[in-house]
């Protein structure tokens, strides 16, 4: 039972981010935890047009991100980046998009590893009430070889929701929930979005 609800749940994200457009050239995954001791999870099959709705959008794999049982089909390619969400916190979902707002954002603060945003509303989205929340998106270089990515990125994931950029890649999202990481993302991609129109609108007027 739980885990049709949880494979409905990220067919329903899944959908939701299609519609949004933001899995451009067959690029983003998705990951939703099914199982704790022995953690398990369903990751979005690889190389995959994601806009599309089929039978074999998903692969059930365990801890290490290996096929459980005797399925087919090719988990992600960037599954291991899942395995580090799922093995270091308690987060239930964690979301991939290549959009085009975070590779810019990813490319011009990627020398200074970070990003920090305040003084927005939409913060309260990433669970921040408190008056001059401040916001923290670390950004991390886009290591070809997947282990090593999975390790720069492992290093940021401590709480259970967090966020995390790959440089000139797209961005990692995790929380308890299906439904608080497709909000999370939604409030990074706003203050993404907003910060360069913002940059271009000052840019326009000086
Ligand atoms: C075509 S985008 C390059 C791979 C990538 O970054 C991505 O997010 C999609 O890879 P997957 O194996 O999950 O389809
Ligand atoms: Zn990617």
């Amino acid at each position: 039972m739980t885990f049709l609800k949880r494979y409905e749940e990220l067919r329903a994200v899944k959908q939701e981010l299609a519609a949004r457009d933001w899995f451009p050239g067959t690029s983003g995954n998705l990951a939703i935890r099914t199982a704790d001791q022995p953690t398990e999870f369903l990751v979005t099959a690889s190389g995959k047009d994601k806009r599309q709705d089929t039978p074999d959008d998903f692969v059930h794999v365990d801890a290490s991100g290996q096929l459980i049982g005797e399925q087919t089909g090719r988990p992600s390619a960037e599954t291991l980046l899942h395995v580090e969400v799922f093995n270091r916190t308690t987060a239930g979902c964690s979301l991939h998009v290549h959009t085009i707002d975070n590779n810019v954002i990813s490319e011009l603060y990627g020398d200074q590893g970070e990003i920090r945003f305040a003084g927005q509303e939409i913060i309260k989205a990433l669970g921040r009430w408190e008056e001059n929340a401040e916001v923290r998106v670390p950004i991390i270089p886009n290591y070809a070889d997947i282990p090593t990515l999975a390790a720069a990125f492992a290093a940021h994931v401590h709480a259970e929701s967090g966020a995390v950029l790959i440089r000139n890649h797209g961005i990692t999202v995790w929380a308890p929930t299906a439904f608080e990481a497709k909000k999370q993302l939604e409030a990074f991609e706003f203050l993404f979005s907003y910060t360069l129109k913002l940059q271009t609108c000052r840019q326009a007027i000086h």
